[in-house]
């Protein structure tokens, strides 16, 4: 099972494990071929991609090797994780006598690594890669030490840069050995060599794929969508304009220069389809944005009135006390209720009673701050929220909204309020302090209704109590 950090996209976490092992499994199944061949016939190799040279014995065991290494560093136990970072060393220890028997003319056998059957070989080389195949690995079995043992994030991130740079411009000049050209260092190269060395870099990048490059590409942010769409195709560019160039001037026989015109309009072209499909994807999730905040505010407005609902003052409340709690931020609690609001509905029907419900929304919300928050709290009860605001002052502001209903012109007749008032404890919790502002509520209601009444200490049983 794996683990995926919060902020990461699991599904694509787990593409990502799943593509790292595939690779895996074909760098073990191409290595194999590539030896069975070798030691069944040496022009079978070469014969997998006619006209391409032949991937050597000691790559092909490379490859086998960090194939394993890169499947036991996905699984669990003592032996996978001590044994993974060994066949890497050992892909390591493979570059790097490869590399001393081309600096020093050395002969310690890496022409012929597994039997004599390789001496019947027509390739006097048959076990030797080239010079930068043999640095890639080296590279490739250092990235695979690191990677199995999760340590030096930096300088494996770095290693891996500088593979994905070999094998991209193996890749690249690609084009220049189609046409037989010189194509530098990559001459000797067989394409399939380094194509596989692309994805092995590729698949250990992967396999870990909630830290260090991959982190952003599987992220279930913005960032990670636009990383998910435009890196392949960024990396892809250059390979695809040095082939392009090559294929206009050796197939089509056009002059460098206007190879060269052709290239930059080309490479242009793909920057503007870039930036299009940016901007295009950006267009897409900004609308998803302001529709998905259109139905949350939506979903936490009381129609009837405007006023926030019963969920939203949920939220805000249980925000406030964590405030409170870890800032010390004190806030006050008004609760309201209409007087007689029954009687109102029956002498002048449920339409009339909407109405004042309506204009009751308009009142409160002319009372407050932008930071105030004015709730239906059900029926005909309201509840405000008033952060930063002690009980006095929450008094006063009670006593406004008193009198902006005793001052309002109601259509049938007058309307009153009855407000209970109570300030936050350090140890409230959202009943203690709903409680104390609705006892001071109940008291307003049996004290004769149109008043406040304010829960003068903020201790509960037997608070100070006072009308206004
Ligand atoms: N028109 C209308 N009436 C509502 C709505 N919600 C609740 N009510 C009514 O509000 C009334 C509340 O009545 P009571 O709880 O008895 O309280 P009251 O008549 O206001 O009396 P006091 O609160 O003691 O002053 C009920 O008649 C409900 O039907 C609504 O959305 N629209």
């Amino acid at each position: 099972m794996i683990e995926v950090p919060f902020h990461q996209d699991s599904q694509v976490v787990r593409g990502f494990i799943r593509f790292s092992r595939t690779i895996a499994v074909l760098m073990i199944a191409v290595a194999s071929i590539v030896l069975v061949a070798w030691w069944w016939d040496a022009r079978l190799p070469t014969a997998v991609v006619p006209g391409q040279r032949s991937m050597k014995v000691n790559a092909a065991i490379g490859f086998a090797l960090s194939g394993s290494a890169l499947l036991l560093s996905q699984g669990s136990g003592r032996v996978r994780s001590r044994l993974g970072p060994w066949l890497s060393l050992a892909v390591m220890g493979i570059g790097l006598a490869t590399l001393a028997e081309y600096v020093w003319s050395l002969d310690i056998g890496i022409d012929r690594l597994l039997d004599d059957s390789f001496a019947r070989q027509p390739d006097p080389l048959s076990g030797r890669m080239a010079e930068l195949v043999a640095t890639a690995f080296v590279l490739l079995g250092g990235l695979g030490v690191m990677v199995s043992t999760r340590r030096w994030l930096y300088l494996r991130e770095g290693l891996a840069v500088v593979l994905l740079a070999i094998a991209m411009t193996g890749l690249a000049s690609y084009g220049f050995a189609l046409a037989g050209r010189d194509s530098g260092p990559f001459n000797r190269v067989p394409i399939y060599t380094t194509l596989l060395l692309l994805l092995a870099t590729l698949g250990w990048i992967a396999s870990t794929p909630t830290i260090g490059l991959t982190r952003v590409t599987t992220a279930d942010t913005l960032g990670g969508a636009f990383a998910r769409r435009l890196l392949l195709p960024a990396l892809l560019m250059p390979v695809i304009v040095a082939f392009v160039f090559e294929m206009l001037q050796s197939r089509l026989g056009l002059s460098e220069a206007l190879a060269f015109s052709f290239v930059a309009l080309f490479s242009g072209g793909a920057v503007a389809w870039l930036v299009w499909w940016v901007a295009t994807l950006l267009d897409k999730l900004e609308r998803q944005r302001r529709k998905s905040l259109l139905l949350r505010n939506d979903a936490d407005t009381d129609t009837l009135t405007g006023l926030a609902n019963r969920r939203a003052f949920d939220d805000a409340l249980a925000n406030l006390l964590r405030g409170q709690r870890e800032h010390d931020m004190r806030f006050s609690l008004l609760m309201l209720d209409l007087d007689r609001f029954k009687s109102y509905n029956d002498d002048f029907g449920h339409l009339a009673g909407d109405e004042v419900l309506r204009i009751t929304g308009h009142l409160l919300g002319a009372a407050l701050r932008p930071s105030d928050l004015a709730a239906r709290y059900g029926g005909e009860e309201f509840a405000l929220l008033l952060p930063d605001t002690d009980v006095t002052r929450a008094g006063e502001v009670a006593a406004r909204i008193l009198d902006a209903f005793r001052g309002f012109a109601w259509p049938q007749r007058a309307v009153t309020i009855s407000i209970g008032v109570a300030q936050s404890a350090p140890s409230d919790g959202s009943t203690d302090l709903i409680q104390r502002a609705d006892a001071m509520l109940y008291d307003a209601k049996h004290a004769g209704r149109d008043r406040v009444m304010v829960a003068t200490a903020v201790v509960s049983p037997g608070a100070v109590r006072s009308g206004t």
